[in-house]
């Protein structure tokens, strides 16, 4: 079990991520922390295994207060998956697998024969064992990176946003293929994510966050939709009139702008305003994370570009549906979301707030319309 207890994180800066939190997380239940980009998910979720520390309130795994224990020993019990997968990029496939084994004292043989049974749990064909990263797709990529985190047997998993980067249809295939290794191993899941799908079909419990990093409503998937706790949840979650019915509309009548970008090699000479965020690509122009003044700093400083950038949203398919487009801004640092052509190579942007004002217009000329039928049937000229 894992419990918060009104846990608070304020940053140096003075920023309050998480604000008064409380929470019990059963033993393998699958949780998922949801809320636009911002709300205090990810920080929420990295106290758990101490990469970030509270600011005042207790976390409990298991019963004992982490604040306690030792770093390396807890981090040992807690497999963690991150967006890009992190996987390291000059080790083959098996043996990033087996990192995390060997690290503990196994043998190379053991912990690669462990990691092949590993990597066939997570539907990943035997033949890409040998490759390298690069060799793989996005989605490979990720269930390699499922893949390492559980090849130590953790009872606990922290998912930070690990299918948002891969399109809409490998992601619905590594959802299915994460509730099928759920059924089977039973983990204390921890999942972070933006998309409110996401979140209802795979966690049995839902925590929403919202605004200040308050925690909004924390129940089962279903009671969140068909009771929201709050005006926000109502609104993240609204069927037919929020997020979830934006799949149906185009998103051909956004205004697509121009994506400013930059290279690797470009950063150093960026000139930035605080608040103005670029698109760090390669070089067939595939997006690589966003990049502020401060990372350009940071790399000035001699900072690594891993380091220095943060991690991308979600991308959307040019001619995509609405939904994509708008999930694809909330889930990005810079509020941008990115529209990429076939080849995975951005061609244009568009603007969070922009597409929730057209949306708010579609809907008001679709509800006079919708009056107007209703006046005809009815007869009905009073308004
Ligand atoms: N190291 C940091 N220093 C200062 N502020 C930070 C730091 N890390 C996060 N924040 C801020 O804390 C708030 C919560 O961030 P957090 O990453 O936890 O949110 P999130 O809901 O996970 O969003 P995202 O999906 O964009 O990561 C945001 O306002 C963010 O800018």
């Amino acid at each position: 079990m894992i419990t918060f207890e009104h846990v608070n994180k304020t940053y140096q800066d003075g920023t309050t991520a998480v604000d008064s939190l409380d929470l019990v997380i059963e033993p393998h239940s699958f949780t998922v922390f949801v809320g636009p980009s911002g709300c205090g998910k990810t920080t929420s979720m990295r106290m758990i295994n101490r990469m970030i520390t509270p600011t005042s309130g207790v976390i409990t795994v298991d019963g004992r207060n982490i604040a306690d224990t030792d770093a390396v020993k807890l981090r040992r019990g807690i497999g963690y998956v991150i967006q890009s997968a992190g996987l390291l990029p000059h080790r083959t496939v098996v043996d990033n697998v087996a990192t995390v084994p060997v690290l503990n004292g196994e043998t190379r043989r053991a912990a690669r024969k462990a990691a092949l049974d590993v990597l066939e749990r997570v539907g990943l064909d035997p033949a890409f064992a040998s490759r390298y990263p690069a060799q793989l797709s996005g989605g490979q990529q990720q269930r390699v990176g499922v893949a390492r985190a559980l090849a130590a047997d953790p009872p606990i998993l922290l998912m930070d946003e690990p299918f948002s980067a891969v399109d809409p249809v490998v992601r619905e295939d590594l959802q299915t293929e994460m509730l099928r290794l759920q059924a089977d191993l039973q983990k204390t899941i921890v999942f972070v994510t933006h998309d409110i799908d996401e979140a209802v079909r795979l966690g049995d419990h839902i925590a929403v966050f919202g605004p200040q990093g308050r925690l909004q409503q924390y129940d089962k998937p279903e009671t969140v939709l068909a009771a929201p706790a709050t005006p926000f949840v109502a609104g993240f979650v609204g069927r037919d009139r929020g997020y979830r019915g934006l799949s149906f509309r185009s998103a051909q009548s956004v205004t697509m702008h121009p994506i400013q970008t930059a290279t690797q090699d470009e950063v150093v000479s960026l000139r930035l305003e605080q608040g103005q965020w670029v698109l760090l690509v390669d070089s067939q122009r595939r997006p690589l994370g966003w990049i502020d003044a401060t990372g350009v700093e940071k790399v000035r400083d001699g900072r690594s570009i891993d380091e220095s950038t943060a991690a991308g949203g979600s991308l959307f398919l040019e001619g995509g549906d609405l939904r994509q487009a708008l999930d694809s801004a909330i889930s990005s640092p810079s509020g941008i979301g990115v529209a990429v052509d076939a080849s995975g190579a951005a061609v244009g942007s568009v603007d969070g707030a922009e597409i929730l004002e057209n949306l708010a217009a579609q809907r008001k000329s679709e509800d006079s319309e919708r009056n107007r039928h209703h006046f005809l049937a009815t007869g009905d000229t009073d308004q």
